[in-house]
């Protein structure tokens, strides 16, 4: 389709204006023009691939197909030393400290935090909208202060309060602070970067926020250094910030004079630009897949009865590791949530050569911006042909572990694939996965109807798609004392 001057695709396709979702738009595309075609984000133009096969091959050539080069034109002015602008030898030395603070062996230490942080949210439900009637408009906020009251006690070992105050941002100077700097981070990755860059430079609100941030962060960074070595061996196991603090340069300025190849730890600033991109990464990503799971859960009830059976056969009060690892059912819940409404629907890559696709031998040229379509192959009917459409959300077909006849499970990509697949997606899934199990074992969701709890797509995404319309009542199961 001819691009427009200025809005490329995206006002014909009614994205802007008439906001349709992205992801409908990139799948009416697929069907007209097939596997592999380009789409105008604007002024930039995209190739957007959704064959199998043809991502595999992306995914498994990290030379041909770096990080999408629009990640540091847009970050760039954001967090300038975080992974996501890196590439080369930099981000090797990033990712070397960073990927590790990742792994589950550490983020299962952080549960009992995820489920107190859970508690407090069921909490407030049963002090203040006690009555099964009521429907909860405000869903999406509510996860996002869980979210972030989460994130921070698991980051820095610090709580927002979010959680103590029904969300009274201005409370907590900090807390304040970080909404307004991520909702802005939000609304800029929307915008055209020049445009971007314009309204971060212009937005004193957010300018004076993101100082702040800076300064809660560099004193927390100090308040580390002062620990006795002993001292910061345990709390390295409390909290992210604390194990960055054992990557931190002791000499930055002779750092700074040494080859990239040559330099070892991070500056401080660069652990700040980490600590806040993990937040930028994790934050309405995560807000998105819980918020998508109690919708789901309350259109599907049998399917919430399902997942509440598998749960009361541990009758019990508190949630191990163990038993969260033997929840199979809400697993496959959770894995379909993921192919059904992926909180990302698409990931990008920059071609450093030419290239062709093995499948659909489309030739690709240098410089070339591809757009995984995460969305579009979670809905092929080529690798979702069991029973039930892949347009409808079917647990059961993640019952199997691998690959059956029906269903091609690499097909389903929501953390992307290759060298720069998500680094978080061990704690997203272990996070999401213990907070839907808490809620699970406490309260019943209902549907609000069709007016409040629609279920499409927002159709304004920033980094993350999340429903238009959500609406659900919440009843405390009868056997819920505490
Ligand atoms: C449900 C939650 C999440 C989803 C669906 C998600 C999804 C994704 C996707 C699709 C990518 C791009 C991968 C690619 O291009 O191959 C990505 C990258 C990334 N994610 Fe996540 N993510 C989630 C949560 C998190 C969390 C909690 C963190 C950190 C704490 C995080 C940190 C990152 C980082 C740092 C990158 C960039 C990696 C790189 O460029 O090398 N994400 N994520």
């Amino acid at each position: 389709m001819a691009p427009q001057f200025l809005f490329g695709n995206l006002l014909q396709t009614g994205v802007i204006w008439r906001g349709e979702p992205l992801p409908n738009v990139l799948r009416q595309f697929q069907d007209k023009f097939g596997d592999v075609f380009q789409f105008w984000f604007g002024p930039a133009r995209m190739v957007v691939v959704s064959c199998l096969e043809d991502v595999q091959h992306i995914f498994s050539h990290r030379h041909i197909y770096e990080q999408a080069d629009v990640f540091d034109e847009k970050m760039k002015s954001i967090v300038p030393n975080s992974i996501f602008c890196l590439t080369g030898s930099k981000y090797k030395r990033h990712t070397t400290i960073t990927h590790p603070l990742f792994r589950r062996g550490k983020i299962v230490n952080h549960l009992d935090t995820i489920i107190n942080c859970t508690d407090k949210l069921l909490t407030r439900w049963r002090t203040n909208n006690n009555d099964p009637n009521y429907i909860h408009l405000n869903m999406f906020e509510q996860l996002q202060q869980l979210v972030l009251e989460t994130f921070s006690l698991i980051f820095f070992d610090y709580s927002l309060q979010t959680m103590d105050n029904q969300g009274d941002r201005n409370r907590n100077e900090f807390a304040h602070a970080i909404y307004t700097v991520l909702n802005t981070i939000i609304t800029v990755i929307k915008m055209p970067t020049f445009i971007g860059r314009l309204y971060l430079l212009l937005n004193l609100k957010y300018r004076r926020s993101r100082d702040l941030v800076n300064q809660h962060l560099y004193r927390m960074i100090e308040q580390e250094l002062q620990e006795t070595p002993m001292m910061r061996a345990e709390r390295k196991k409390l909290s992210l910030i604390a194990s960055l603090i054992a990557s931190l340069q002791q000499d930055e300025k002779l750092e700074a004079s040494k080859t990239e190849e040559d330099k070892k730890g991070l500056s401080r600033a660069e652990v700040l630009d980490e600590m806040l991109s993990f937040l930028i990464a994790g934050y309405s990503t995560t807000t998105a897949a819980l918020t998508w799971f109690i919708h789901l859960m309350s259109i599907h009830p049998e399917v919430q009865n399902k997942v509440k059976k598998e749960l009361a056969q541990y009758n019990m009060q508190s949630l191990s590791v163990e038993q969260l690892d033997s929840f199979t059912y809400l697993d496959c819940v959770l894995r379909e949530m993921f192919r059904f409404v992926p909180p990302g629907f698409g990931t990008l890559r920059t071609l450093t050569v030419d290239d062709r696709l093995p499948s659909t031998g489309a030739e690709l040229r240098k410089g070339d911006l591809v757009l995984i379509g995460i969305h579009n192959m979670g809905r092929d009917r080529r690798y979702w042909s069991g029973p039930v459409d892949p347009d409808q959300f079917y647990p059961e077909r993640f019952l199997v572990e691998g690959n059956d006849a029906n269903n091609n499970k690499a097909a389903s990509i929501s953390f992307g694939g290759g060298h720069r697949q998500c680094i978080g997606q061990d704690l997203a899934r272990f996070e999401v996965k213990a907070i839907c199990a808490r809620l699970m074992q406490r309260v019943t969701f209902g549907d609000g109807g069709p007016e409040v709890n629609s279920g499409e797509y927002a159709g304004d995404e920033g980094d993350a798609v999340t429903p238009k319309r959500m609406g659900v009542t919440i009843t405390f199961d009868p056997d819920y004392s505490t």
